[in-house]
């Protein structure tokens, strides 16, 4: 694939990462450009990474090939107003934002977009991540393949055939990070409650998590079935199952997970 220009607005955490993984995968420093609103994360993404840096958002969109919006979604649409009129029909947009839709880009860009929509969540930052992404009709294959070079450099990607679909990536991967999260500090602070210190608790949290998540991504194998092995008839784990069933966990999790994506349309309608 041939090597193209890119450019990052907003330098925050998630384009921090991306540019990060890109580099690392050997994605050459000199063809990233990154644009942030404060100089400070600024210094230390040409320090860490060797890539140029500018608070001009408008010249960095300007030289490069491929603009990757990274800025947060109630910021999106003074952005895209500012660099609407690069918008040739040739220049690739990926945005990273939440809720914003390809309807809210043209709207802003004032014309139809090339214009790859993904949603990838903060294990990014440890290039562990998985991103959605949705390309709209104005793109082409190589843009679709730079798109999913750039995301593979932070994880892992999986494409969806409407934008609709998205919402549910935020569900099941966006926003599932903290779902994860939330389940570990509830453990952390009853291990903690059990009399173990604090380090030995978080240890005992992530290293038994990071077991269970390995185990997952190398048994081909039903998670029930890895489940169902740790589940001795008449045991400590059959017990502890039946209570969190008893109080419905399946019900719990599914309800999140609507409520996300809830949250996603209604973000869409608040722009
Ligand atoms: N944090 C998460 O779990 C996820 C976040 N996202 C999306 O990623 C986007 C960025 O989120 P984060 O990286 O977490 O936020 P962040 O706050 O770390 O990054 C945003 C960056 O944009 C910069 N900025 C603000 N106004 C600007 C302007 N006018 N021009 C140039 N730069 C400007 C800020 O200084 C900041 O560095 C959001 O749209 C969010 O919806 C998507 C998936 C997951
Ligand atoms: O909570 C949010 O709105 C963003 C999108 C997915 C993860 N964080």
């Amino acid at each position: 694939m041939e090597q193209k220009r890119i450019a990052f607005i907003g330098a925050g955490n998630m384009a921090g990462a991306i540019m990060g993984g890109l580099v690392a995968s050997g994605y050459p420093a000199e063809l990233i450009t990154a644009s942030n609103r404060s100089e400070g994360k600024l210094e230390t993404l040409a320090e860490e990474y060797g890539i140029h840096t500018t608070t001009d958002n408008l010249k960095a969109a300007d030289s490069a090939d491929v603009v990757v919006l990274g800025v947060k979604p109630n910021i999106m649409e003074k952005v895209v107003k500012e660099l609407a009129h690069l918008n040739d029909g040739k220049r690739l947009f990926i945005s990273i934002a939440a809720g914003v839709t390809l309807a809210h880009f043209e709207a802003w860009f004032g014309a139809a977009v090339p214009l790859i929509r993904t949603m990838p969540n903060t294990p990014s930052l440890v290039g562990l991540g998985m991103t959605g992404l949705y390309a709209s009709d104005s793109t082409n294959k190589d843009d679709k393949a730079i798109s999913d070079m750039l995301m593979r450099a932070v994880g892992k990607t999986a494409w969806v055939k409407t934008e609709a679909e998205l919402d549910h990536i935020i569900a099941v991967a966006g926003s599932a990070p903290a779902y994860f999260f939330l389940f570990m500090e509830a453990m952390e602070a009853k291990a903690i409650a059990l009399g173990f210190d604090a380090v030995t608790a978080r240890e005992l949290v992530q290293q038994t998590a990071s077991g269970a998540s390995e185990m997952v991504r190398m048994r081909d194998m039903p998670i029930r079935e890895l489940r169902r092995q740790v589940t001795s008839p008449g045991g400590t784990t059959a017990k502890a199952i039946e209570s969190f069933q008893g109080a419905g966990l399946d019900r719990l999790v599914s309800d999140a997970m609507d409520a996300a994506i809830q949250r996603a349309r209604e973000m869409a309608k608040e722009l």
